[in-house]
């Protein structure tokens, strides 16, 4: 039946303000979906003492910009591509690009301007593995899929097992929680193949070797998909036009501490307030909030804000690190004997050099780069002529290192030293929760699960979901177990 007004926990005020820290994806999809939530009138801020786009960011080499972090985006990232849609982005041109795989000495794998010639090739030394692995990575896909049709029903978690037991129940857990090697082998996959073909994408999308949990494998995989894009002038546009659309205010300050603070309200009781303390150009400063929503890691390196007075205590840097990946922008000539072919420099057409985790192989990754914005009659150059690159490292590349990779390099290369994702070590015996607080929210504890643009726009629109059903009490939005059975045929 009906209920009135007094009782009914949905028609309570609407917060007033709400602060969200961090302006990368994350922090500006959580801006853009509390505005949707929460309607017109609150006021959200945004602090950021950076650039917006966080590890969404460019450099210019010569007169055109590049990406330097995050740089691809699946087809089936749904969240990413309503932004572009409703903001009036464009995906950036598709240049065709080839893959070849490097073992430290010589290319063990190049790919053909055919399709069948790859996959006789793959059925050839690997048998089944190849395509058995792309219906592996699509079974997980099509389970992942299902958090667009939770979160269209207005369905949120408070915790990252809570997210990916809604997903793909026990067996999600159990991936996330075992190596992408042990639950390869498991499947059957051989170790030959593991070595020779997965670890190479997992070197090059996060640095890290078979190793990583199962769950951030399959996610690396998808990353090796067909199709992939990336935003048209950069994909750091999405962060700013998530802003602009929130009519949100950005404060270019660093958030220090955030703590609970007691005030009277007019009816004569106590109201709680955040208060969140920064430091900004004109020096430091504080706020008070009825909502704070922290969108940066938590962890040593990446953001340093203590949270004083809170029982039980919330730490400043949760237990595990980030793992350090350097790209390094670099134009010039590349030595094609470096990597142990005999091909013609003007023959050599690979893209992207992916690598085996041999002993002495000092890069992940060395890929030929196009611009942001493709300019007209823009083609990929061949090796012959000088082209910008870049290699992922885990380290920064000494002189020595650049001149064995490449003939001639123009000087001002771009170095960026990221923390760039977990350093992935399964099991993950506590994954941090998404709720810190009554109405403390934290984004990036679903990087430890996976970290990619998709994941933080998908916990910012369940943060932003979280933050609404707690303030109105909607529990039965929260956490609900077998909403795959209870959506089915739902559309
Ligand atoms: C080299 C590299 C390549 C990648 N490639 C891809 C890819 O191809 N595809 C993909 O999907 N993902 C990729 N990723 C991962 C992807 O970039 C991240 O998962 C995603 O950008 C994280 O966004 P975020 O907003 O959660 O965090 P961030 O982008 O890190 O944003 C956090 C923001 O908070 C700010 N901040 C920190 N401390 C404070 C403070 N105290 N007060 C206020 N603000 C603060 C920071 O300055 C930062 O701007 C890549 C990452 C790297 C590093
Ligand atoms: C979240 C889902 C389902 C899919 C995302 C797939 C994806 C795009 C993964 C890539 C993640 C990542 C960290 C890539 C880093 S490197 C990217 C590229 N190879 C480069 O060289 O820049």
């Amino acid at each position: 039946g009906r209920r009135t007004l007094a009782s009914d926990p949905g028609l309570r005020e609407q917060p007033k303000r709400i602060a969200v820290v961090g302006a990368g994806i994350g922090g500006t999809a959580t801006a853009y979906f509390l505005r949707q939530e929460f309607g017109a009138g609150v006021k959200i801020d945004v602090f950021e003492p950076e650039n917006v786009g966080g590890r969404l960011a460019t450099v210019k080499m010569g007169d055109l910009e590049y990406e330097t972090g995050g740089s691809v985006i699946h087809p089936l990232n749904l969240h990413m591509k309503h932004f572009i849609d409703n903001l009036g982005i464009s995906q950036r041109e598709n240049v065709p690009s080839k893959m070849a795989i490097f073992d430290g000495k010589e290319l063990t794998f190049e790919e053909s301007d055919w399709f069948i010639v790859n996959m006789l090739r793959m059925l050839w030394r690997y048998g089944f593995n190849f395509l058995r692995m792309q219906m592996w990575v699509e079974g997980v896909l099509d389970k992942f899929m299902r958090i667009y049709q939770y979160q269209q029903f207005g369905y949120s978690f408070s915790t990252v097992e809570q997210l990916l037991h809604a997903m793909g129940g026990d067996g999600f857990l159990t991936l996330a929680n075992q190596t992408l090697e042990e639950a390869m082998l498991g499947e059957g996959f051989s170790q030959v193949f593991l070595n020779n073909i997965v670890a190479p994408i997992t070197r090059v999308n996060y640095g890290q070797s078979v190793r990583v949990n199962g769950f951030v494998g399959a996610v690396s995989l998808a990353g090796a998909d067909s199709g992939l894009w990336a935003v048209d002038g950069g994909n750091k546009m999405v962060c700013s036009g998530l802003l602009y659309h929130s009519r949100a205010e950005l404060i270019p300050a660093r958030v220090t501490s955030i703590s609970v603070k007691v005030r009277p309200s007019k009816a004569g009781t106590t109201t709680s307030f955040y208060e969140v303390n920064y430091v900004g150009v004109s020096g430091p400063a504080h706020s008070l909030y009825d909502i704070v929503i922290v969108a940066t890691p938590l962890h040593t390196g990446k953001s340093d804000i203590s949270f004083p007075g809170f029982s039980p205590p919330i730490p400043s840097h949760y237990p595990g690190r980030f793992h350090q990946t350097v790209s390094t922008l670099v134009h010039g000539l590349l030595n094609v004997s470096y990597l142990g072919t005999r091909q013609k420099p003007s023959d050599f057409t690979v893209s992207d050099v992916l690598t085996t985790d041999a002993e002495g192989c000092f890069l992940n990754s060395l890929s030929s780069v196009d611009p942001v914005t493709i300019p007209p009659g823009y083609h990929r150059p061949p090796a012959s002529t000088p082209s910008v690159w870049k290699i992922f490292s885990p380290r920064p590349l000494t002189e020595a290192q650049l001149d064995a990779v490449f003939l001639s390099r123009d000087p001002g290369a771009s170095e960026t030293r990221w923390l760039a994702y977990p350093a992935y070590r399964p099991p993950h015996r506590r994954t941090p929760p998404f709720v810190l607080h009554d109405r403390l929210y934290y984004l990036n504890a679903v990087e430890w699960a996976a970290s990619a643009m998709e994941m933080s726009a998908i916990a910012a629109r369940n943060a932003a979901l979280l933050a609404h059903h707690r303030w109105h009490a909607l529990t039965g939005k929260i956490d609900q177990e077998d909403l795959h059975v209870r959506l089915r045929g739902e559309l």
